[in-house]
């Protein structure tokens, strides 16, 4: 069952320039307890889609149209009340740099017990000052929050639990302040976590054990994650589904492995050839030529024609439509669980007949 739905979802900036159309016309489905990745260059409008989705899009933006549905309901439609409450429980999100998530002047396992109390408490204590959460906190030591604070470092793995959630975040690690971010996020039971570029500002071995625990806690919490990253082999480890964004699109959908082992969209191919991997040698990487486009009035049908080693004169003209692209199978026939989702927004993909 689909836990989280995106349906024609536009969001855009008026700026002196002109409108950016940073999330355009987007679809995207997650299910309950899958890792769904988010893949794409910088500037491909990852951010604004997972800030769309949790509600938190810049003042100067706006959802124009298009909707997102937790649930079966519409969260557009919510209140800001409505929303709050919403974010203190069915969503949480972890962001690259836990340093402006995680507040400086309480200590780690004090956030994490306030975390847990507002998914009890409905969210209502968030203006509260440093000063007064202390307080409260501090006389409820012992209570079940903190007991669970110290339960959630454990489970994401930060050694000594009792003694580290005594200390603020400028005295942990960059990882162990990612892991606190992680454990914040959870501690809120949410049924989705958005993940955005939750490893990037951390070295490679980090990297691969935080991720290991996404993982983990995934199976855990029975928690959806969204997992939004440029670099592919993040993508790779942990993810059971992958989409690949192009200058405010989704150009193309699948299963994780099928996405890797027979990549379409020229697009994905490109992020394909450009990534290092163990097995190339860096000589080997092909970077996809030129840049991701402004996204101010894009004038070519296909976003990333301009870019593209196989576009025709068509692709600028007619806008691409979704194909299936997924392997048949030896009678021909396509697989409908996995591969069958399998699709491409290309004009020169998809069913023979159909390609240009
Ligand atoms: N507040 C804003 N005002 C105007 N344009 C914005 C605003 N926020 C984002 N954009 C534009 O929206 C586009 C998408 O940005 P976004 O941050 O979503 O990209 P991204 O895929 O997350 O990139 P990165 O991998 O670098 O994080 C960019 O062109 C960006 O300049
Ligand atoms: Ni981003």
């Amino acid at each position: 069952m689909s836990l989280l739905e995106v349906d024609g979802l536009h969001t855009r900036f008026p700026t002196p320039r002109g409108t950016v159309d940073a999330v355009n016309e987007v679809d995207l489905t997650i299910r309950s307890g899958e890792i769904v990745g988010l893949v794409g260059e910088s500037g491909s409008g990852k951010s604004v889609l997972a800030d769309s989705i949790a509600g938190i899009v810049e003042e100067s933006g706006e959802i124009a149209d298009g909707d997102v549905r937790l649930h079966d309901e519409s969260l557009l439609a919510m209140s800001d009340a409505e929303r709050r409450e919403m974010r203190g429980g069915a969503i949480s999100m972890v962001f690259q740099d836990p340093m402006n998530s995680l507040n400086p002047t309480l200590t780690v396992g004090e956030q994490i017990a306030e975390s847990v109390r507002l998914h009890g408490h409905g969210g209502e204590s968030t203006r509260l000052s440093a000063e007064v959460k202390r307080k409260i906190l501090g006389a409820a030591k012992d209570s079940e929050a903190w007991r669970r604070a110290i339960e959630m470092l454990e489970t994401v793995e930060i050694p000594e639990p009792e003694s580290r959630a005594v200390d603020y975040p400028h005295e942990f690690s960059g990882g162990m302040r990612q892991r606190a971010m992680i454990a914040m996020a959870l501690a809120a039971e949410p049924d989705l976590l958005i993940a955005d570029e939750p490893t990037t500002a951390l070295d490679v071995t980090i990297q691969a054990q935080i991720l290991d625990e996404l993982r983990a806690l995934k199976d855990a919490f029975d928690t959806s994650i969204l997992l939004i990253t440029h670099d592919l082999s993040v993508v790779a480890e942990v993810c059971d589904r992958v989409n690949v964004m192009y200058a405010g699109e989704i150009v193309e959908r699948a299963e994780a492995r099928e996405l890797f082992d027979n990549p379409q969209h020229p697009y994905t191919q490109g992020l394909i050839a450009s990534t290092p991997r163990l097995d190339t040698p860096t000589e080997d990487l092909q970077p996809i030529e030129g840049n991701v486009p402004d996204l101010i009035d894009i004038p070519y049908a296909c976003h990333f024609a301009p870019r593209c080693p196989e576009a025709k004169r068509e692709c600028y003209e007619v806008p691409p439509d979704f194909r299936p692209v997924g392997r048949t199978l030896d009678d021909g026939t396509m697989p409908d669980d996995e591969w069958g989702d399998h699709v491409a927004a290309c004009l020169r993909r998809g069913p023979e007949e159909e390609q240009l």
